[in-house]
């Protein structure tokens, strides 16, 4: 509730808690983990997460970005984005594991509802999404890079991407699958995803998990020349077309939202999936040491 609050007094009263600059012509907006650049006479928008160390997306995050979305999708001169990473080497760590370990029924359920409310957003955007990967990208990662329309992705091996939910003892909900599915075809996902296979650049271009993989310093400037070309287009008729091709995908959540969230915060709250959490949280914490 506190959240939804946060999110109206944001969204409507302008920028309480966020900001709003003016800088050279160009303006930012910027909450906490989520930095907006906007480029005048472009209608393109550069949208960082910033949720360091690994840009997990906790609820707070998920909220934040949400409402970014929806700020730019209600900014009627913004006709694309880029989404990237402002944490080096981390595009997005994917779901934040502590919203879905040691919590209660009622958190999970929040949780899912604004995982869920995320994804529509960016899914079914008007606006041109493209994601400059400039590092991993595991599970909920991949996901936000697979809800953009062009994918290009830093050429460093170190780098992975992929949905790898059956590594951590868990399950990708249907509508992960059903968007990898649309990506790489049912028989990679269906390998892909019974393995928790996370791609290599190199093999996530083989897959046709990214479109281009480029030298790391480049990714920005390539995701920016993706943008022009697909700005070139007439927006009517690449809004009409996206809309035609996700609709089916996305109107299968959104008939099932409630029964969705019921599954997930069943699933999540078994004691079997907790303490498949619980190691996979531990093996992270003793890579460390
Ligand atoms: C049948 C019905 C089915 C219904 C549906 C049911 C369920 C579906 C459920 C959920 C779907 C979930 C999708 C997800 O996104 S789950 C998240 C998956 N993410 C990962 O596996 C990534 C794990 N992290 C890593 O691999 C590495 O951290 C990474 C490569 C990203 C970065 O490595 P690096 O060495 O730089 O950093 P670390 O030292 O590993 O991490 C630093 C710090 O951050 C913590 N952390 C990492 N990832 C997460 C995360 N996703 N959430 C929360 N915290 C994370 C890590 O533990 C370290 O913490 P600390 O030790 O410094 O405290």
């Amino acid at each position: 509730m506190a959240l939804a609050a946060a999110r109206r007094l944001l969204l409507h009263a302008g920028s309480r808690l966020g900001r709003r600059e003016a800088v050279d012509g160009a303006r930012r907006f910027a909450n906490k983990r989520v930095l907006v650049e906007t480029e005048g006479p472009a209608g393109v928008a550069v949208m960082k997460l910033r949720n360091p160390p690994v840009n997990s997306l906790s609820l707070e995050c998920l909220t934040e970005f949400t409402i970014s979305l929806e700020k730019l999708e209600n900014d009627k001169s913004i006709r694309g984005v880029i989404l990237t990473s402002e944490c080096p080497g981390i595009f997005s760590a994917g779901l934040d594991l502590l919203e879905m370990y040691g919590r209660n029924p009622a958190h999970y359920a929040e949780y899912w509802k604004n995982v869920q409310e995320l994804w529509l957003r960016l899914y079914t955007s008007n606006m041109i999404l493209v994601s400059a990967i400039n590092g991993a990208s595991p599970a909920g990662g991949c996901l936000l890079a697979l809800c953009c329309d062009y994918r290009v992705m830093a050429d460093n091996p170190k780098y992975t991407i992929g949905l790898n939910e059956s590594l951590l003892g868990i399950v990708a909900p249907f509508w992960f699958k059903d968007m990898y599915v649309n990506t790489i075809g049912h028989r990679e996902a269906e390998r892909a995803l019974q393995l928790g296979t996370l791609f290599s650049p190199a093999e996530a271009l083989k897959v046709g998990v990214v479109d281009e993989v480029v030298p790391e310093d480049q990714v920005h400037s390539k995701a920016r020349s993706v943008m022009t070309k697909w700005l070139a287009i007439p927006d009517h008729s690449r809004q009409l077309t996206k809309n035609m091709m996700r609709k089916a995908t996305a109107d299968s959540l959104i008939k099932q939202r409630e029964a969705d969230i019921q599954n997930f915060t069943s699933f999540i709250s078994k004691d079997s999936i907790q303490k498949s959490l619980h190691m996979y949280l531990e093996k992270l914490k003793q890579k460390k040491g």
